[in-house]
């Protein structure tokens, strides 16, 4: 069988605060395989952040293990860690944690040129990855320029860029309507498939782990449960319930309005010059662009 592209063994973690300790992970074991887009779903205090923590190498296990592609991380020095970290994974954030001194394309160019890749080269293949996500008229703004759901595109754009083992992504829209959440995630989901991917997305909403291949759920640090979710089709949108009682446009949306590769015009934009910039569907799967 396939090596897992992760996988955690005896996962305990236990914080001591004076006296007193918390069992923030109790004994976790789970192995993710490439290609699943996998949700680790919890309330507050369920010990999420922990174990996303652990698995990213940010802090050291009480017991147990992380191993990814076989390396235990656990085991690695700090400086063993940013290396692996900067080598084999991507992080899409809440916040985006763009640079907000630099333009869209110098924020998705900027892990590679970490990885020594030569500016020609990275710069072809972060407007590449712009295109990707929808944003090719996008390429020469700044954060402060674009739109809370832009900006997460180019968190993913960023993430995807370096076609890392694996991508983690905590609450990546937790700063969005359900509107822009829906389009965000249908876009890291197909870009995630596409591209064969392996990502794992954290967050406490339950309907936003619909999206997902696989809902693991934590309840005090335990899986309680976890399980695979066929039911979720592309068109699929688990806020459109609430979407319709707030009045909001949801069902099959017809030709023209914002889609998930076309987040419609933004303020100073008008939609003919919109769909300018959007003319050609933009392709997800970045396979095929040369190779560093
Ligand atoms: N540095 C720390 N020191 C002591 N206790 C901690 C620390 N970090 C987390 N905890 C405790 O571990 C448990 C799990 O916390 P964690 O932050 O992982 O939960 P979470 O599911 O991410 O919550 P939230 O969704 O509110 O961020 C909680 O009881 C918390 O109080």
């Amino acid at each position: 069988m396939e090596q897992p592209i992760i996988a955690v063994k005896n996962l305990r973690k236990v914080y001591n605060l004076g006296k007193e300790k918390v069992v923030a992970l109790d004994c976790i074991n789970l192995e993710i395989p490439k290609g699943q887009i996998c949700c680790i779903l919890g309330t507050s205090g369920s010990g999420k952040s922990t174990f996303l923590n652990q698995l990213a190498g940010l802090e050291k296990p009480t017991k147990g293990g992380v191993y990814i592609n076989g390396t235990n991380i656990s085991k690695l020095s700090e400086r063993q860690l940013a290396k692996f970290r900067q080598k084999h994974l991507g992080f899409i954030f809440q916040s985006y944690n763009l640079l907000p001194a630099l333009t869209a394309l110098e924020n998705v160019s900027m892990p590679l040129m970490f990885r020594g890749v030569s500016k020609r080269k990275r710069d072809k293949r972060a407007k590449a990855m712009l295109d990707a996500v929808g944003l090719k008229g996008r390429v020469r703004h700044k954060p402060t320029q674009m739109s809370g759901g832009q900006q997460q595109r180019v968190g993913i754009a960023r993430a995807f860029v370096t076609k890392p083992d694996l991508i983690f992504a905590d609450e990546p829209t937790g700063n969005l309507d359900t509107k822009t959440t829906v389009e965000v995630m249908r876009l890291m989901v197909k870009m995630a498939h596409e591209n064969n991917e392996t990502l794992v997305l954290v967050t406490h909403d339950s309907e936003l782990a619909q999206f997902t291949d696989r809902i693991v759920t934590l309840i005090d640090g335990n899986i309680v449960s976890d399980r695979l979710n066929d039911a979720h089709p592309e068109d699929y949108n688990p806020y459109a319930q609430e979407q319709e009682l707030a009045g909001e446009h949801t069902a099959q949306e017809p030709a023209g309005l914002p889609q998930p590769d076309n987040p419609g015009p933004t303020a100073g934009e008008s939609r003919e010059e919109h769909e300018d910039l959007q003319a050609g569907a933009p392709d997800t799967n970045i396979a095929g662009e040369e190779e560093r």
